[in-house]
């Protein structure tokens, strides 16, 4: 199978301006001082572009979708401060329900989905059971060890990233109204940070940070294992699923994919961390538009993150310390999201409340 990009690429439009417009124009009539809900108010215009409705409809249907894979880095360079059986172990987790974005997820009425895109793990060996929806769509075992040799084939790379396509897809005919990309996977800092190193034209000292926690010994491996897959990454920035397949992973090509697959069909995206910010700057290169259906969620502690969000000039909504993934730190900044939608819906107008606007 091989991804159309340009078909792909021509059904990735702008948000509607009119509903932009409309918002800005309902934002001025509210009861209140003039912008004196600060960003809130953009918010709000950001959803009714993103909607392509004034006011916005409240979001019913918000679903994190958790890419899981293995990176095989974790293992040959140990780049990890946990074991690799940890992604095997949390998807179990996340099924269960007793993640960190689990929770979160419940507190804002949100659902998870689960997708074992590369986790390096046979479900059966491992005595586990797993429902058939999560691991139907496998790719591949594990992504390869990116400082030496590519993560996977460039068909593996199309599988994936067709695969996250599929995924929006599903999800918005199912009536999601916001997607969250959520990641788990041992290992997954080191090749985020080479690709948003490679797009933001920064060395892998500036773009590694501490991931799980990991020590200083750690940190200098992970740095020289960066440093080679920059190298090896680089003559491959031109073409997004060269650089997928050369210096990424299953789970990030199937992220890359789901970014798109949103854009294509008019439904917004809350980024959340380091590897959200990577899938995104590879989307990016593949659709200047699609960035436009997407909002950061919040800026995590990781230095790529940063990176990532200036190169695509994203503002987070929250700044909290936050250095998990899972879709964690997109699920603390959704209500202020939903705070925002919620005041252009709810609040009178000057007119409705007979409250004195400010004289001409
Ligand atoms: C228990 C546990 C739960 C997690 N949930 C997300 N991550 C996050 O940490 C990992 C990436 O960091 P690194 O590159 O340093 O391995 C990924 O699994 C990511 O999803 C977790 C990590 C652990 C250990
Ligand atoms: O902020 C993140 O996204 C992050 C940080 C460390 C490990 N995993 C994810």
């Amino acid at each position: 199978m091989t991804v159309d990009l340009d078909a792909l690429v021509a059904r990735i439009d702008l948000p509607d301006d009119d509903a932009r417009a409309a918002a800005a124009e309902r934002q001025s009539r509210l009861t209140k001082p003039t912008g004196a809900l600060g960003r809130l108010e953009e918010l709000s215009l950001w959803l009714c572009a993103a909607q392509g409705v004034c006011p916005p409809r409240p979001l019913e249907r918000v679903r994190v979708i958790v890419l899981a894979g293995d990176h095989g880095i974790a293992r040959t360079a140990g780049t990890s401060a946990y074991p690799p059986e940890v992604t095997a172990q949390m998807v179990l987790n996340f099924l269960a329900g007793g993640a960190a974005v689990n929770v979160l997820a419940r507190q804002n009425g949100a659902t998870v989905r689960v997708v074992d895109v590369a986790v390096d793990v046979d479900w059966t060996e491992l005595g586990a059971s797993v429902p058939d929806d999560v691991v139907r769509d496998k790719v591949r075992r594990g992504s390869g060890s990116i400082d030496r040799e590519d993560a996977m084939t460039r068909e593996e790379a199309e599988a994936a990233f067709a695969l996250g396509v599929r995924i929006a897809d599903d999800e918005v005919d199912a009536g999601a109204d916001l997607l969250i990309p959520g990641d788990m996977g041992i290992g997954n800092t080191t090749p985020a940070a080479v690709i948003t190193g490679l797009y933001t034209n920064q060395d892998a000292a500036s773009v590694v940070g501490r991931g799980t926690g990991i020590d200083d010994a750690t940190w200098m491996r992970k740095t020289a294992a960066v440093r080679d897959a920059m190298r090896r990454g680089r003559a491959v920035k031109g073409d997004p699923m060269a650089l997928l397949t050369t210096v990424g992973g299953a789970d990030i090509a199937a992220m890359t994919g789901l970014l798109l697959g949103a854009a294509a069909r008019r439904t917004p995206v809350l980024l959340d961390g380091v590897v959200s910010c990577a899938a995104a700057l590879v989307a990016q290169r593949v659709s200047f538009r699609a960035r436009e259906w997407w909002l950061a969620g919040h800026r995590s502690t990781e230095p790529s993150a940063a990176a990532a969000l200036d190169r695509l000039r994203l503002e987070p909504i929250v700044d909290y310390g936050l250095r998990l993934g899972e879709g964690t730190g997109a699920l603390v900044a959704l209500p202020v999201l939903v705070a925002a939608g919620a005041t252009l819906r709810e609040m009178a107008t000057f007119d409705e409340a007979g409250v004195s606007d400010r004289e001409a």
